[in-house]
């Protein structure tokens, strides 16, 4: 056995409430949201981690999510490193459409493709497909935070529900058909054991992630 790995998206965010595509824009969490990110301070209390590293995105919505659950565990002075490959998915023109609206305009089934596929990008020279976030997360994975894990430190990793489902895809084994239908609940931590090959010894998800749409 190695290291353990904590995931979780950030809490509610204004755009979250609103309905709005987010991606790369950089609204605060709602009240909502940091009692989302109190939850799962709780619950990673209550498991009774204590982590080496934290790593964050540079939106604020994960950053203060990441910096509630350290004070919620008392390590509010842990050190965190802050890096854009953990950033949402860029949601190119879509970013501050509402998801209503764009359903009425292009169709349940198009938004659906642009939300949820694994290689269909949203529409505009910046929009980023799932494969596309992998492209830089999965790498940052790599060279940055798995090397920690498997020298056994405990690391968390507070980022957003599509750079997450992109981890998820590869250390859960997910295909390409699979990832259609994961969705990630706000503030809910999923503890992952790592081997030392590098594959996962279990997981556990600290709350209930049957919401998430
Ligand atoms: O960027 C956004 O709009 C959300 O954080 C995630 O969006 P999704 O649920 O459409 O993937």
């Amino acid at each position: 056995m190695s290291g353990t790995m904590v995931l979780v998206r950030h809490g509610q965010s204004e755009w979250n409430k609103l309905n709005l595509f987010t991606g790369w824009r950089d609204p605060d969490l709602t009240e909502q949201g940091i009692r989302e990110a109190e939850q799962g301070a709780a619950a990673l209390k209550e498991y009774g981690i204590s982590f080496d590293i934290a790593f964050t995105s540079v939106l604020q919505r994960a950053q203060k999510t990441c910096r509630i659950i350290l004070e919620g565990i008392g390590q509010p002075d842990l050190e965190t490193i802050r890096d854009q490959a953990l950033n949402e998915r860029n949601y190119g023109d879509l970013a501050g459409l509402n998801k209503d609206d764009a359903r009425a305009k292009w169709g349940e089934e198009q938004v659906h493709i642009w939300r949820r596929s694994y290689d269909v990008p949203p529409p505009g020279d910046e929009g980023e497909s799932l494969k596309d976030t992998g492209a830089r997360v999965w790498p940052y994975y790599m060279t940055e935070i798995l090397p920690r894990v498997l020298r056994g430190e405990k690391v968390l990793v507070a980022a957003h529900g599509n750079s997450l489902r992109a981890l998820v895809m590869i250390l859960d084994r997910l295909t390409p058909d699979e990832i259609t239908r994961l969705n990630l609940a706000t503030g809910v931590p999923m503890v992952y054991r790592l081997n030392a090959d590098s594959t996962v010894a279990s997981k556990e998800v600290l709350g209930d992630m049957s919401g998430a749409h």
